[in-house]
């Protein structure tokens, strides 16, 4: 078997020094030496396949279709997929009633979390790109006629779904999307993915990749424009919500809240930041957790606008 390329592993630890506390910023320093495929030793066998493209990704989903968490430890964000249809189905296995409220709580926080630091980035962008600010201000105001957002408006405001794209291209609140496993042996890339392979997809690395995307590091909602490239996990270069058919049933409901919230945000309130700082110095600092956060959470103060 020709398993995937990777750094050499170290007795007992495997890759665990190596992969260290931002995993999605090690795993794609070291797809820079080793290619987009990599394998790594984390106690168990992990696989990363980071910057893999369109063909590869639809032949592996049917393979990679399982949750670990389904399988290991049914207490992951994952397993709290299918709502109520899952917890039922958790109830004839015979769960408890606390473990249903944990798996409660963790579905809470996919939708929450993940819909709050996508907010917090968007709005830090906004602040350090005035330009970009200014120019989503206008159409807000031209667009919006009363002091309510209706739905209808939202589909509306191309500028503003451009800056939720560019937020998301630029800070994935799962980078590494949430671990599969591989449910049988199959070859990819003319590597073999053993059956049981935790996979990691890291989209934090394609989202920046500079084969992928002009000037990758810079908040530039324009590039969106005009553009047919869509979250909606057809475009492998862009699945901030994954693909598939483990993709985030929260999309629809996720992008809604982070559409109103940030419109509204922004049609009535004039945002700096606090004692003279320079938007432009900024700190963009992330930490990886159970989503990717600022380190430093955004203070602002608000103007309210007549
Ligand atoms: C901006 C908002 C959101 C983003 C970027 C996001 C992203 C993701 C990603 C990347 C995954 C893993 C997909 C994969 O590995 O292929 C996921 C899974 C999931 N998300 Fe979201 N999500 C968001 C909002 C929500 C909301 C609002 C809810 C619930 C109301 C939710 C519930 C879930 C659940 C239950 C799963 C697990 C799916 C499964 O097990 O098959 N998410 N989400």
């Amino acid at each position: 078997k020709k398993l995937p390329p990777g750094p050499r592993p170290w007795p007992i630890i495997g890759n665990l020094n190596q992969v260290g506390k931002n995993p999605h910023v090690s795993t794609a320093i070291l797809a820079q030496e080793h290619g987009g495929l990599i394998s790594l030793h984390l106690g168990t066998q992990r696989l990363d396949l980071q910057g893999l493209r369109k063909q590869t990704l639809r032949h592996v989903d049917e393979v990679f279709d399982s949750w670990v968490g389904i399988i290991n430890e049914r207490r992951s964000v994952a397993a709290a997929n299918k709502e109520h249809c899952f917890l039922d189905c958790l109830i004839e296995n015979g769960f408890s009633n606390e473990q249903i409220n944990v798996l409660a709580l963790e579905l809470f926080t996919a939708g929450t979390d993940t819909t709050t630091s996508t907010i917090e980035w968007a709005m830090a962008e906004l602040i350090k790109n005035k330009n970009v600010m200014f120019e989503l201000q206008e159409e807000l105001k031209h667009k919006i006629n009363s002091n309510t957002i209706v739905e209808s408006e939202i589909s509306n405001l191309p500028y503003l779904n451009a800056c939720i794209k560019e937020t998301l291209r630029l800070h994935p609140p799962a980078p590494l999307l949430l671990p599969h496993r591989a449910i049988q042996t199959c070859e990819v890339l003319n590597y073999t993915i053993p059956r049981g392979a935790q996979i990691l997809v890291n989209i934090w690395a394609i989202g920046r990749d500079p084969k992928i995307w002009e000037d990758p590091l810079s908040f530039k909602p324009e590039r969106f424009l005009g553009s047919s490239l869509d979250f909606r996990g057809k475009d492998f270069e862009f699945i901030p919500f994954g693909a598939g058919r483990r993709m985030c049933p929260g999309l629809p409901s996720g992008i809604t809240s982070v559409q109103s919230i940030l419109a509204s945000l922004i049609l009535r309130f004039d945002w700096i930041l606090p004692s003279d700082q320079d938007p432009v110095k900024l700190d963009m600092n992330e930490k990886f957790g159970v989503t990717l956060q600022k380190n430093k959470p955004l203070q602002l103060i608000f103007k309210h606008l007549n």
